[in-house]
């Protein structure tokens, strides 16, 4: 499922960011034609992710979510609309390898060990051996595994599987990491401890985050701005700048801050089926 190509970060610097927005779509539809008829995927969504910003997209299932983070990476071709990703087509960001993209499943080749599976797109990518390893070796740590390298990743639980995954959408440096629901098969406490790492990865990296998850605290706990999806066809039915600090201990979610973002994304998720 996980294709390497596609989970890979580019090398060179990124291409013309000068000030706009990293991510901007326009007007986007995608309506997919199957055996049963058209399927309206999205329609009408327009967003500006920023530089930096975290951000989640939260709907109900068939939303669209996936396939609007798919858009940004060039893995679906809108019907209507345009999209934009570091102020280049998705195409040739793609091309340019400007995004890490992290599945719900981590997609582990059983057969590598843990260093082996990161530096699989490096190998494809030509970059030398010694490369390699200074890579490997770095993003583990980013995602504290360092000393797991050689480990295969049946060894590790689901949660640190989950992590490698993440150090290898890391491994080329690309400045926008895409994340669909990377935590959704994992229990709450696993969870809970990744949310956390997460953040401070995104603070270390200064990395610009698309996250699709169900969770309504998960997306209110991450994010710098919580886009709230609609039922099919999927439209944008609110955006939410938080007000939190970035610096987030957990306990944060017990804050009349935190619990009123939270309620503002339920009325909107609310506020979205009753359009049906
Ligand atoms: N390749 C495809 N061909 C046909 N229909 C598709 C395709 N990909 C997605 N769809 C349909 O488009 C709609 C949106 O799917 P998508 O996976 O983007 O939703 P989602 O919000 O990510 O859902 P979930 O939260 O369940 O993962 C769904 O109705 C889905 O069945």
């Amino acid at each position: 499922m996980t294709d390497l190509k596609d989970g890979g970060l580019k090398d060179a610097g990124n291409p013309a960011v000068t000030g706009g927005a990293v991510i901007s779509a326009k007007d986007l539809d995608l309506t997919f034609q199957t055996n049963d008829g058209p399927v309206h995927a999205l329609k009408g969504v327009s967003l500006d992710i920023e530089k930096g910003d975290f951000v989640s997209f939260i709907g109900p299932s068939g939303c669209g979510k996936t396939t609007f983070l798919r858009c940004m990476a060039d893995l679906e071709q809108p019907t209507g609309g345009s999209i934009t990703v570091n102020g280049v087509s998705a195409a040739e960001a793609r091309a340019a390898r400007a995004y890490g993209y992290v599945f719900q499943a981590a997609g582990l080749y059983p057969w590598r060990t843990i260093g082996g599976n990161i530096s699989l797109p490096l190998e494809i990518m030509g970059y030398s051996k010694t490369e390699q390893r200074a890579r490997v070796a770095r993003v583990l740590e980013l995602v504290e595994l360092a000393g797991f390298e050689n480990k295969f990743p049946w060894q590790l639980s689901g949660g640190m599987q989950q992590r490698a995954s993440i150090a290898r959408a890391l491994g080329f440096d690309a400045d926008i990491l895409l994340m669909d629901e990377p935590f959704g098969a994992l229990d709450e406490i696993v969870r809970d401890h990744l949310n956390e790492q997460l953040l401070k990865l995104w603070a270390r990296t200064e990395k610009t985050i698309a996250f699709v998850t169900h969770s309504i605290p998960e997306a209110v706990y991450l994010s710098t701005k919580i886009v709230v999806m609609s039922p099919r066809p999927g439209r944008i039915t609110d955006v939410i700048d938080s007000p939190l600090p970035k610096d987030r201990p957990l306990d944060i979610r017990e804050t009349p801050e935190f619990l009123e973002v939270a309620h503002r994304v339920r009325e909107g998720l609310r506020a979205g089926h009753g359009d049906d």
